[in-house]
């Protein structure tokens, strides 16, 4: 076994008490046994990012069957498309945008819904390809330190656990910073995740002042060699000038540490909440700096077409998706297969 296949293994025991799916050596079967019961496989992410957009992506083509079953393409049934898109929450923008590239040259003629549904997945794939970059983890700041702001309820806790999850899993050393210190359950919460991932929670009780928390999260992180450092932070956006405030406070006083850190500042976007992610966009990134988004719960809502919208609006780097509440429900964003699953395609 690679060293790197070691380290991932003995990981995944840690997490789950078990090693990495892998095929089953091949045993010698007397002829006359019966066939050993399959083995559960498990869903691959492609099978799970289009399973959690069926939601949104059966809204979007049943929209375009209802429209281009025995019916030409000409303005009318353009427009009716276009009402379908920005239904779906793609924004108008992005709703023009497809019905243009869709009418190009298809003019009076009857069409395929399949061939409707290929042009809106290259057209969104389009808007994606900018925003679709990976998190780099840049390994000269040790450790890289990313602040994770967003709504309470959008996922932020949860994602934290998932990224340490992965991380570790990729034989890094993380450590957690409980700075959500306004919500008890979120101090539990990530507790829980620092036993699962076997990464250091630093935690206060609830109440406690969020900026010296993350100094002194800062402070072990470095002492126990971690690469990465993640800060919970309240989502409290009731009260902006409060909450920017206090995010405010928790970069002068890491920086007095580190005079780069953060190093990211991601967003958690919850799709489910369909156009106010984007007044959460504007607001994050003005309070708090964002450098990049985290978009979860796109298996819960018919509203997914939101991340399309918010690409194109605020060009922001797209790192991960979340579809469901495990913990490999969350993978780094492809617009390719975001935009293919979206339209439906397999
Ligand atoms: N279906 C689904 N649920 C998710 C996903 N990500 C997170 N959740 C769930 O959403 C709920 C809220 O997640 P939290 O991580 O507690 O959200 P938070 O932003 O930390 O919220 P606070 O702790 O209230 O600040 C939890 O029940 C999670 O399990 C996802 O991708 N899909």
């Amino acid at each position: 076994m690679a060293d790197d296949d070691k380290q991932r293994s003995g990981f995944l025991t840690r997490l789950f008490g078990r090693g990495p799916e892998r095929a089953p050596e091949p045993q010698a079967v007397p002829e006359s046994s019966a066939p050993p019961p399959p083995v559960p496989e498990k869903k691959s992410w492609w099978r799970r990012l289009r399973d959690g957009l069926s939601r949104s992506s059966s809204a979007i083509g049943q929209g375009i069957t209802d429209i281009f079953t025995k019916r030409k393409l000409d303005a009318g049934t353009l427009e009716e498309l276009e009402d379908v898109l920005i239904q779906a929450d793609l924004g108008v923008d992005v709703a023009s945008r497809i019905t243009g590239a869709i009418g190009k040259g298809r003019f009076d003629r009857q069409i395929d819904p399949a061939e409707v549904r290929d042009v809106l997945a290259s057209e969104v794939e389009a808007v994606l390809a900018p925003v679709a970059r990976p998190l780099a983890l840049d390994p000269a700041k040790k450790p890289f330190v990313i602040l994770m702001v967003g709504v309470n309820g959008s996922g932020k806790t949860t994602t934290i656990g998932k990224l340490a999850a992965k991380f570790g899993a990729q034989g890094r050393r993380v450590t957690l910073a409980a700075g959500d210190t306004f919500r008890a359950a979120a101090i539990e919460q990530l507790k829980v995740w620092g036993e699962r991932t076997g990464a250091p929670v630093v935690a206060r009780e609830q109440g406690a002042d969020a900026a010296s928390l993350a100094f002194d999260a800062l402070k072990l992180s470095v002492e126990n060699g971690s690469d990465v450092l993640l800060i919970d932070t309240a989502g409290r956006l009731q009260n902006k000038a409060q909450l920017m405030d206090e995010l405010a406070k928790v970069v002068r006083v890491i920086r007095k540490q580190d005079d780069s850190a953060p190093h990211a500042v991601l967003l958690v976007l919850d799709a489910t909440v369909g156009q106010n992610a984007l007044s959460q966009v504007e607001v994050f990134g003005k309070i708090a700096g964002v450098t990049g988004l985290v978009m979860t719960k796109l298996d819960g809502t018919a509203r997914g077409g939101i991340l399309v919208a918010i690409a194109q609006r605020f060009g922001l780097p797209v790192h991960y998706i979340g579809v469901g509440e495990g913990v490999d429900d969350l993978e780094p964003f492809s617009a390719r297969d975001f935009a293919r699953a979206i339209a439906g395609l397999e």
